[in-house]
Parts: C-alpha cells; structure tokens; sequence
C-alpha cells in the first residue's frame, strides 16, 4: 500500500527525491511518466517522475492533475510536489499553478513549500533562498538556460503564481519545534494564508517541518525536507519498516556519459572529466547546420569501455548566442534529442551504463531508452543514486545527475561507486 504518493517536475529531481527517501530503507519506486498502467506491484513510497518544470502552465496542471489520480488509485492518502531546490520555474509557473491544482483535487486549504536542501548549500532564511552564500539571484541560477533565477525572495516568486495568500513561517517559529510551528501554520490559516514558504537552514529544522507537515494532504518542496518521511511514518505506525534496496545488476562496463546541464557545477565537472576522458562537444550551430551525423560518426569509433562524453554544456556567453540565433525552448530541444539519439547509438553499440547530466536532458534521454520504471541503488553524491531499469528488454543502470550536484569529480565517482558494488 502507498503511503506518500510524489509528483516530480523533473527526472533528475525524481531521482533525487526517490534517492533521499530510499536511505531509509524503505523500498521506493520511480516511475518515468505516468504509467499507462492500473497500480500494481506498489511499494510505500511511489515517485513519479513527470517533464513539466518549463512545459506552459495547462498543460503541466493536466499532468501533475493525472499523476495525482494515479497515486490516488495505488492508496496513497498523503502527497508530495517535489520541484527544485533552486525553485526552478518560469514567470507564470509552474511551481503555485499545480500546487493549487493539487490542492483543489485533494481539497487541502494550505500546503508548505520548503526547497531546502542544506547539504547540497541550499537553505532559507526569512524566505530568501541561498546557494551556498550566495543569494539565489546572485549565484549561477541567474543564467539558466531556461529557468533564470533573478529574485532571491519566494514569496515574491510565488505569489504571481497562486490566487490564494502566500505567507511565511520564519526560522524563529521553526526553532521553537514542531508544535510552535503548528500554532504558526494554523495562525496564518485563520488569516487565510493558503500557500506558507518555511525557512530552513539546516537538517535539524527539516526535521521539525516534516514532523509538523507529516499529515497535510500536500506537502511541496525540494528533496531535502521529504527525507524524514519515512522514518516518521514508521512511527507513527502507518509505515512497516522493510529495508530492501535494489542490488546492481550484472552489466558490461560499456559506458556513454551525456551531459546537456549548463551549470555551472556540470561545467567544472565536463572539465575536470574530459581531460582523461575521450570526450566530443556538441555545438548548436554545428547541429543545425550539419545535424548528429559526424557526433554519430565519433561514437563509432569509441572504445565504450573507455566511458566517452558528449557534452553540450558551455559557457552562459555561449548559450546566449545560441539562444538569440534559435530560440530558447528551440535550442534546447535541438540539444536534447541530439543527447538523446546518442543515447540511442551508444545503446545499440552495446552501452549498458549510463550516466547523464541535467534534468531536461534526463527525461530526454529515458523517454528516448524506453525507460518506464527505476529500483533506487546506491547513492553517489547527496541527492543522485545509481538506478537500474530495463531498456528493450536489457538491464541497465542509470544516473541522472541534477545540473548543481555532485562534485568536480562526480563523473569518474559515479563509474567507480558503480564498480565498487
Ligand atoms: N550549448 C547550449 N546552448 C543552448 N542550450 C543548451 C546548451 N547546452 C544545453 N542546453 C539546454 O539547456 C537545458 C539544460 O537543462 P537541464 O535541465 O538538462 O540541465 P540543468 O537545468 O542544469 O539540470 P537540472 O534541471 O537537473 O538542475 C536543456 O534544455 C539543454 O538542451
Ligand atoms: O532539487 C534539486 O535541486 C534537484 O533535485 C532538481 O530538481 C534538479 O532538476
């Protein structure tokens, strides 16, 4: 039976989230879109992993709105939006529009929204978000290719995209403990706050927010503040304790590593990887004007084993220029079903291990694999774990890493923790 049902805007955010749940050693199950399938074979903590951070407003709400449904089938009573610790959205959404969609569906009056992630630098502070030390509008958010950051303050983020109030339980409430921060929520209730934004800067306050949150209908946030869920629900005795994580399949070490984040972690990470590693940047012009052809051509001649890269990741100079020359959504695409063709490629050349590099290029690349359903394995870095999954009837195994995790190092990391297994 389902315990907590979670709506992913992003595949790499899925990962993250099914990743933070599953250290519990809860089984947790993610699936890549929503299943066309009725619910079988659910596991307590069911993720699903849906493409909409940047889709328009409608059509995200529909599909958040389906998901729900599904989740709804497989039992679960209590639900999560995870979006992204940097609350990637656009002007109009989509972050508020489907959180008071869900709301509406679930008939819940207020809901909390927390993207703290301390241990990856991101934390809150009377409701500005920071990365590292950085206000959000003065890190490299502010570049994004498709979601740039310019405003540091959530509730002035979030209010353009709700119709209810937005307000804010600060740090102070959230020091004093779950039960000051229950009288907290419930004051701005009367005052009919519908949306509240809570500050947390470190593990211990997200403890006290999942304790006080555990049973709204909806909880949103980042990754981070769902980690405690399962401990608490075992707890409170709706949740068996079952520790069964995924074990790593046999696999070839035939490796592709496809990277489409322009961040500016992937970037240093491209740098410090491509050095040792044969590696191939895929340049926008170059794609239009003489499409994946010669990219194909270099992956024929790679020795798999050796873990080559495709990278489009560059420079915020770079990726302005190609923006103005093609359109932003446009160039996106382009790159995207270019990594994901690749993917293809490398599939058929005999590739079982996978390791890619940002959110949108993620859903790219498993959409193009065939891949429906993840088993969470072995973490990597905080918030990216090895999965395994099956594409055209092969095991394979998968990491999909979100633009700012990991360290310099994470691509060779994530080949030696496999190895390690
Ligand atoms: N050189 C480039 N020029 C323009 N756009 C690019 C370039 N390289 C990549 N892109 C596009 O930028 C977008 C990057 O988004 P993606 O979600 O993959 O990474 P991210 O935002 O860093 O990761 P995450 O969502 O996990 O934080 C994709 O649509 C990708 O195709
Ligand atoms: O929360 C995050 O930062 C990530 O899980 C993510 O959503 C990246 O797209």
């Amino acid at each position: 039976m389902t315990v907590l049902g979670c709506i992913a805007d992003d595949f790499t955010g899925a990962t993250d989230l099914a990743g933070l749940l599953a250290r519990s050693g809860v089984r947790v199950s993610l699936r890549m879109g929503i299943p066309e399938e009725e619910p079988s074979d659910t596991a307590p903590f069911e993720v699903i992993a849906l493409k909409c951070r940047t889709a328009p407003v409608d059509e995200a709400v529909a599909q958040c709105r389906m998901a729900l449904d599904w989740l709804k089938r497989a039992g679960a009573q209590r639900f999560f939006w995870k979006y992204c610790s940097t609350f990637d959205s656009t002007a109009e959404g989509n972050i508020g529009p489907v959180a008071e969609a869900l709301m509406d569906d679930l008939g819940a009056s207020q809901t909390m929204y927390c993207p703290a992630f301390p241990e990856n630098g991101r934390a809150i502070f009377m409701g500005n978000l920071f990365v590292g030390e950085l206000p959000l509008a003065e890190s490299p958010m502010k570049d994004h290719p498709l979601t740039p950051m310019r405003d540091s303050n959530l509730m002035r983020l979030l209010a353009p995209q709700v119709t209810g109030q937005v307000g804010l339980a600060n740090r102070l409430a959230v020091a004093r403990g779950t039960e000051a921060l229950r009288a907290r929520l419930t004051e701005l209730q009367d005052q009919g706050v519908a949306h509240v934004v809570i500050d947390a800067v470190a593990d211990e306050d997200l403890y006290t927010i999942a304790e006080a949150c555990r049973d709204m209908p909806l909880m949103t946030g980042g990754s981070a503040v769902a980690m405690p869920l399962p401990a608490l629900y075992v707890r409170d005795g709706v949740l068996a304790a079952d520790a069964e994580r995924a074990v790593r399949p046999d696999l070839p070490n035939k490796t592709i590593v496809l990277s489409g984040s322009c961040s500016a972690m992937t970037r240093a990470q491209v740098c410090e990887y491509s050095v040792n590693a044969p590696s191939y940047r895929l340049d926008a012009f170059d794609l239009d004007k003489r499409g994946i052809g010669p990219a194909l051509a270099w992956l024929a001649k790679q020795d798999l084993s050796q873990a080559p890269l495709f990278y489009a990741t560059a420079e915020p100079e770079t990726v302005r220029k190609a923006q103005e020359a093609f359109g932003v959504a446009e160039v996106g695409e382009m790159i995207e079903n270019a990594l994901a063709e690749l993917a293809q490629a490398a599939f058929s050349a005999g590739a079982r291990r996978f390791v890619v590099a940002g959110g949108e290029t993620s859903g790219a690349v498993t959409q193009a694999l065939g891949v429906t359903r993840l088993d969470i394995g072995q973490e990597i870095a905080p918030g990216v774990p090895w999965t395994y999954a099956e594409s055209d009837g092969e095991k394979i195994a998968l990491t999909l890493k979100s633009g700012n995790f990991g360290k310099e190092g994470f691509f060779a990391d994530a080949l030696k923790v496999l190895e390690d297994q």
